[in-house]
């Protein structure tokens, strides 16, 4: 058996030309464009790279854009003030800092200062509370693209069983609660999960997040399961390196029914992602 590729570049660009003609109707309609402020801290040369694309999916989108770039050596103090600036203007409709920090500025206190109607990522505990309880709310972007992936393949997930591989609170849990609101059962398994294998068998959607190279293997999965890579990790690779995913790719395909590549799968969905909730922030906060 060979897989289908899940081409989530494709699939992203027409998420992204949704938002686009969502967000022109709504300039026409005399809305001003949603507003996306994003914030890094430091040179962290890949966060470099993802705030770069952020600010041209933006353009591309007719969003409006703002970046904020600080130093390195910023304060935690500095960092909540300027949330705090961003929190009260009233021209911003979504903020993102952008992870990782430096070891100064606590995450944790960072994306609670938030305003919690302005967080296009998702972190917030209350938006993290609101999604576990089933209630709407803005919810992370990358296990929102991993929905939309699976949602385009299969249609409807209810009554399927699928596995999430990993607990982090920025893709595992959230995860686990978009699919248990979509009516799927749901297993999450992570680093000390006893019999991996075995809770991989009778899956019929896998999403892996452990952010370890290629340690989910083709022979695992169940034949005709559909999977989600949610991996980027960088190997050495001949005299450079390459992209793998958390799951063994090649031998994916020989056994799965749909599969996403690395590069090329849930990355870009990430960014669409996040222009949609852009969008859902500023029409919420103008109805409001
Ligand atoms: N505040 C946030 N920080 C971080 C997030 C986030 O969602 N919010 N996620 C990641 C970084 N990230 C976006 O910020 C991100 C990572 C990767 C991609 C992507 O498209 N990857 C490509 C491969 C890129 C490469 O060649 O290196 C792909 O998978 O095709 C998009 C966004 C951590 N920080
Ligand atoms: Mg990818």
């Amino acid at each position: 058996m060979t897989a289908t590729l899940i081409d989530g570049k494709a699939i992203a660009a027409t998420l992204r030309a949704d938002v686009a003609a969502a967000v022109t109707a709504r300039t026409a309609a005399g809305h001003r464009a949603p507003c996306l402020a994003v914030v890094l801290v430091g040179d962290d040369p890949a966060s470099a790279v993802y705030v770069r694309s952020k600010a041209r999916a933006c353009a591309e989108a007719g969003l409006r854009g703002l970046e904020h770039r600080l130093p390195a050596t910023t304060t935690e103090t500095d960092l909540l003030a300027l949330v705090d600036a961003l929190n009260t203007n009233d021209s911003v409709d979504g903020i993102l800092v952008q992870l990782p920090l430096p070891p100064q500025c606590r995450a944790d206190a960072v994306i609670a200062r938030i305003d919690p109607a302005k967080d296009v990522d998702g972190f917030h505990p209350l938006n993290a509370g609101r999604l576990a309880a089933g209630l709407p709310g803005l919810v992370p972007c990358t296990p929102l693209g991993c929905l939309r992936l699976l949602t385009r393949t299969l249609g409807g997930i209810a009554g399927a069983e699928a596995l999430v591989i990993g607990r982090s609170t920025i893709v595992g849990r959230p995860m686990a609660s978009l699919l248990i609101n979509e009516s799927a059962t749901v297993t999450i398994a992570h680093s000390r999960s006893r019999d991996l294998p075995a809770l991989t068998a009778r899956a019929d959607i896998v999403i892996a997040a452990v952010g370890r190279p290629e340690m989910i293997r083709g022979p695992w999965l169940k034949p005709g399961a559909t999977v989600i890579d949610v991996g980027i990790n960088r190997v050495a690779s001949g005299d450079g390196h390459k992209l793998v995913g958390d799951v063994a790719f090649a031998e994916a395909m020989e056994v799965a029914g749909a599969v996403t590549p690395v590069p090329g799968g849930v990355g870009p969905m990430t960014i669409a992602c996040l222009l949609e909730n852009t969008l859902t922030a500023a029409t919420a906060r103008a109805a409001t």
